[in-house]
């Protein structure tokens, strides 16, 4: 059974939280229950109940069962940034117990990250740290742009050297006028050792909203099958 999926990216904003959606959207078209936890998220709406977070509203709107705010993103950073690296330790047991108590209410948890794969918290960690303590396997998105190809080898190369699988990319066409598309997932698919999973194509906000025929996650269940045989 495939307990949980981290979603990582090639930088912020390569659509990890798109992906997160279409996870989710493919796993409750397969009557699996998920739900999207966000552990740390940069807050960017301010609401009567306090300080939200767009992607973690998202999680929380296509999660089977629907959970309180708060199990979806237990964290939240000031939404601009400023002032985050300031040394205030992480409480990765608070992340950790939000994920486990989630892991009790549904079949799957698909956690989306924060920025890439070695991004800082406030205390000076990266969070993959927080990702390796989990043990959590890993989904890479890879925002198709020139230049990711480097982000999308050393972000497998980190994922790897941390010990965690890469058990599945996608690839996320954020760039619609990048003439040598096809040659870009063409390298892609010889050097990153993992299956591509998904492949988005660049979609108006109005057609983003039911994407789940856009990643396949047999090949992950089939993996995960195998290790746990
Ligand atoms: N395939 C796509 N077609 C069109 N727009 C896209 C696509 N993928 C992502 N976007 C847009 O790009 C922006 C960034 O996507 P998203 O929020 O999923 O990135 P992210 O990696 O989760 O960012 P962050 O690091 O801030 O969490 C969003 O406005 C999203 O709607
Ligand atoms: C606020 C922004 N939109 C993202 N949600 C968070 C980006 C974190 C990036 C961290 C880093 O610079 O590595
Ligand atoms: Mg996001």
């Amino acid at each position: 059974m495939l307990k949980y999926l981290f979603v990582t990216g090639t930088d912020t904003a390569v659509g990890k939280t798109v992906v997160s959606q279409a996870l989710l959207q493919h796993l409750a078209a397969l009557n699996h229950s998920a739900v999207g936890y966000k552990p740390v998220a940069t807050g960017d709406k301010l609401t009567a109940d306090g300080w939200r977070n767009q992607d973690a509203l998202l999680l929380q709107s296509l999660s089977d069962p629907i959970r309180p705010y708060r199990e979806i993103s237990p964290v939240t950073l000031p939404g601009d940034m400023r002032g985050i690296y300031n040394g205030e330790p992480m409480d990765f047991a608070l992340m950790s117990n939000g994920l486990h108590q989630l892991s009790r209410q549904a079949q799957t948890v698909i956690i989306d990250g924060h920025g890439g794969w070695q991004s800082i918290l406030p205390d000076y960690r990266s969070y993959s740290e927080w990702v390796v303590h989990e043990k959590l396997p890993v989904v890479m998105v890879i925002g198709i742009q020139t230049g990711c190809i480097n982000h999308a080898i050393l972000t497998a190369q980190a994922i790897a050297t941390d010990g965690l699988r890469l058990v599945g990319w996608v690839a996320n066409r954020i760039n619609p006028g990048l003439a040598h598309y096809a040659e870009v997932l063409e390298v892609l698919r010889k050097k990153i050792p993992a299956p591509q999973i998904g492949e988005l194509p660049y979609l108006p906000r109005a057609q983003q909203r039911n994407l789940a025929g856009y990643v396949d996650l047999s090949a992950v269940m089939a993996l995960k099958a195998r290790l746990t045989a």
